[in-house]
């Protein structure tokens, strides 16, 4: 407790008559998550720890994923703040819907079948709020910055071309998953006006 831990620190430490080796490969202050690499901090009683084994290490590290589900929600979340009005009925049920899940210990979500949800469809007349509602919920979870795209814009008239900016648009998150798994960042992708590529067919 009140040890200070920088980045790049390498900390030797033995246990069970076995001498181990970490190094603290980074260090991020709660609540400010996108502000960028923070050089040192203190270990308080709120700090969560996050392992990773070297590739070539024959160590494996479980339950690793309740250190980082504590972590779904920004800390400065204030729902007041979103700037939604009337939709706190709908509101409630995205979030119970889709990130109660996130909240659930890894071994408990696999002993339970649980599946998260990937994907929401807000529908509605126009100017209601759809796009405002997904904005805020993209801004008020901890992982990276949302990716807005509008429909129409990644539309081509080139042969293949709208598939491959469509998987363009999940390579980051597919690439963090293969490389983190279940400690990987969340990743959310806005389509607005989706109907611009999900027309239906006659
Ligand atoms: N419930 C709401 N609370 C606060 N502002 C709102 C609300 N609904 C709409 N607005 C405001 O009205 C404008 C249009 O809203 P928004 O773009 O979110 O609607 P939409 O449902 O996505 O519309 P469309 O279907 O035409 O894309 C925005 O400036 C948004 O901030």
């Amino acid at each position: 407790m009140n040890q200070v831990m920088s980045s790049g620190q390498r900390v030797t430490f033995e246990y069970h008559m076995t001498a181990y080796i970490f190094t603290v490969n980074q260090v991020i202050m709660k609540g400010q998550e996108n502000s960028g690499d923070v050089e040192r901090g203190m270990i308080s009683n709120d700090t969560s720890f996050i392992f990773e084994a070297a590739n070539t290490s024959s160590i494996k590290f479980v339950n690793q994923h309740e250190a980082a589900s504590s972590n779904v929600l920004r800390d400065d979340f204030n729902p007041q703040s979103l700037g939604i009005g009337g939709l706190g009925e709908q509101f409630a049920y995205i979030c119970r819907r889709a990130l109660l899940s996130r909240f659930v210990p890894l071994q408990m979500f696999h002993k339970l079948g649980i599946n998260h949800v990937k994907g929401l469809l807000l529908y509605g007349p126009p100017g209601t709020g759809k796009t405002l509602m997904a904005n805020q919920i993209g801004k008020i979870l901890n992982g990276k910055e949302p990716k807005v795209v509008r429909g129409p814009d990644i539309v081509s008239e080139m042969i293949g071309k709208t598939e491959k900016n469509i998987r363009d648009l999940f390579a980051d998150a597919e690439n963090d998953q293969r490389k983190h798994g279940d400690q990987s960042k969340h990743h959310v992708i806005i389509f607005d006006e989706i109907d611009a590529i999900c027309k239906v067919k006659y």
